[in-house]
């Protein structure tokens, strides 16, 4: 079991705040940098089709600092899986992408991808970021078993469980439920052989329960993060996070 659980920022809504008043600060490079100073384990960034926040010249600059050095982690860029998105992932090619759905009236990401649905489509955008260079591409799913064996079907090395459903639950019952759901679906992935990430909506205060799952490998968390750094600073914001994550996978072995 794995006592070390990566957590990779997500710096999407640093952009948010230079998009709404299309400014050139905050920068995104400056926020990738902090980040990793503070123990970020890689960089996520969401490449909306709609630019909602991120833009192309922030992905285009954060794979230039990770080429040159400037940037020590990683990036995993996350896409959706349309001819347009897939093209520019594989130029950028940075090291990780992750496939997520993207509908485009969406406040935030709802759902896993449908890679029933969508399995030609999945399966194409895999092949071709992986003869792009790309080092490992993630499916961003629902956490249920069936999700497990559709991205094991497709050949997909890695999934990233959507916690979205966890963290939104509405009360303590719910919660437990997801929460379950998400073990489950954990354990079934690693049994397919699947490396198992997770990310969406998670917070200083739902955070632990899902670090505690000991074949979970990854986290990615943006918003709650970027939030709290309105307030204690990116560094700390990241800092603490990271500390809440480790002390939930140490006690967790502890405790097997
Ligand atoms: C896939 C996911 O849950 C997030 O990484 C995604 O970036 C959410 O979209 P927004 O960042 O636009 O809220
Ligand atoms: N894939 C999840 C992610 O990158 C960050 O999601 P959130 O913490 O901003 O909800």
């Amino acid at each position: 079991m794995n006592n070390h659980i990566r957590l990779g920022i997500n710096i999407d809504h640093v952009a948010t705040v230079r998009q709404a008043r299309r400014t050139v600060y905050p920068s995104t490079l400056v926020a990738a940098e902090v980040a990793e100073m503070a123990g970020a384990d890689l960089i996520t960034v969401h490449l909306r089709e709609d630019r909602r926040h991120i833009q192309d010249a922030d992905v285009a600059e954060l794979a230039a600092a990770f080429k040159n050095h400037r940037l020590h982690t990683y990036m995993n860029l996350e896409s959706a899986i349309t001819d347009e998105m897939i093209a520019h992932a594989c130029m950028i090619a940075p090291r990780d992408v992750c496939l997520v759905p993207e509908k485009r009236e969406e406040v935030t990401t709802e759902g896993g991808l449908d890679v029933v649905t969508y399995r030609d489509a999945v399966k194409s955008a895999i092949v071709r970021l992986t003869e792009a260079g790309v080092q490992q591409v993630s499916l961003f799913v629902d956490p249920t078993v069936e999700a497990m064996q559709s991205a094991a079907d497709v050949g997909a090395p890695v999934v990233e469980l959507h916690t979205g459903c966890y963290a939104d639950a509405p009360n303590d019952e719910a919660q437990a439920r997801e929460l379950e759901r998400i073990r489950v679906a954990a354990m079934e992935g690693k049994r397919l052989g699947l490396r198992i990430h997770a990310g969406h909506g998670l917070h200083y205060g739902n955070v632990q329960a899902v670090a505690a799952i000991a074949v979970i490998d990854e986290l990615n968390i943006g918003h709650a993060i970027v939030a709290r750094a309105v307030f204690d600073g990116l560094e700390k914001a990241v800092r603490d996070m990271k500390a809440i994550m480790h002390q939930a996978r140490v006690t967790a072995l502890q405790v097997k």
